[in-house]
């Protein structure tokens, strides 16, 4: 049995003439956390944004190569960019809630894809992800208030919540910590390796302490090339290529 979730091949990114992303191939694990780490520019976010094809909604932005999920192609002119972003949730660097409720928050995706049947449907689905995003306890008697009057490691839990709530099988975060303090970084970790018992989970971080905190395997980037690919602990500990070695001992970077 294979477990691979996300298989690319060959993946070029140009932003006009520059070449971001250089023929990147890389099979990502269903049910594991990954880490992309690498030096600021090297193209982590970049890739990543590649996964759900955030990258067509940025004009000179190109992107060829071939990327499946579960086996299907997600660049095929039949996939609906919209449903694929729902199977393949993001959560971005800042909380960004809408201007709404809390409930209505969580609730506008299930919506949006006709996920519910009916109001009691709809509550439920609100529940279970706000649990799941380890914000229950302390949103549920003010479902009703704006999610923007949340502290910013609830806010951050909430576009958890929000990402989670549509059902998707990966969640991609580009450094999803970096906006918050040491105690709701602490608690957006733990969610993280909840998370990875549902989910295929892909984080972008510049912290090498938090990608050897949260994830399984570790990609490392520099200058758009996939430098190293592979268990984390033994990136962290026993890298094969000198430039990750220099990345992780901080000579680069
Ligand atoms: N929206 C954009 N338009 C044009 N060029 C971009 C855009 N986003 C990224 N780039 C370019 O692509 C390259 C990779 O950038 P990217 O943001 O993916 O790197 P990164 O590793 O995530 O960096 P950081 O750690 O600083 O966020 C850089 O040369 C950057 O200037």
């Amino acid at each position: 049995m294979t477990n691979i979730k996300i298989s690319a091949k060959g993946v070029q990114v140009y932003y006009g003439d520059n070449h971001a992303i250089k023929d990147v191939s890389v099979q990502i694990e269903d049910k594991t956390v990954t880490a992309f780490i690498g030096p600021s520019g090297c193209g982590k976010s970049t890739f990543l944004r590649c996964l759900n094809r955030m990258n067509d909604t940025i004009d000179i932005c190109r992107v060829t190569g071939d990327i499946r999920i579960d086996d299907e192609d997600i660049y095929d002119p039949k996939v609906d960019p919209v449903q694929l972003r729902a199977k393949v949730g993001m959560v971005f660097q800042k909380p960004n809630p809408f201007p709404k409720s809390i409930y209505d928050n969580v609730a506008y995706g299930p919506k949006i894809h006709g996920l519910a049947r009916g109001k009691a449907d709809l509550d439920e689905i609100v529940e279970k992800s706000l649990r799941k995003a380890a914000l229950w306890t302390e949103a549920k008697d003010r479902l009703n208030e704006p999610g923007t009057g949340l502290s910013g490691g609830q806010q951050q839990r909430l576009c958890i919540a929000r990402a989670i709530a549509t059902a998707p099988d990966v969640l991609l975060m580009d450094e999803p910590c970096s906006a918050l303090d040491p105690i709701a970084t602490a608690q957006v970790e733990e969610l993280i390796d909840e998370l990875r018992q549902s989910y295929s989970v892909v984080i972008v971080t510049h912290s090498m302490q938090q990608a050897a905190r949260v994830s399984q395997k570790t990609a490392f980037f520099h200058l758009g090339n996939l430098v190293e690919y592979g268990v984390t602990e033994k990136i962290f500990t026993n890298p094969e290529d000198p430039r990750t070695e220099s990345y992780i001992s901080g000579r680069i970077g």
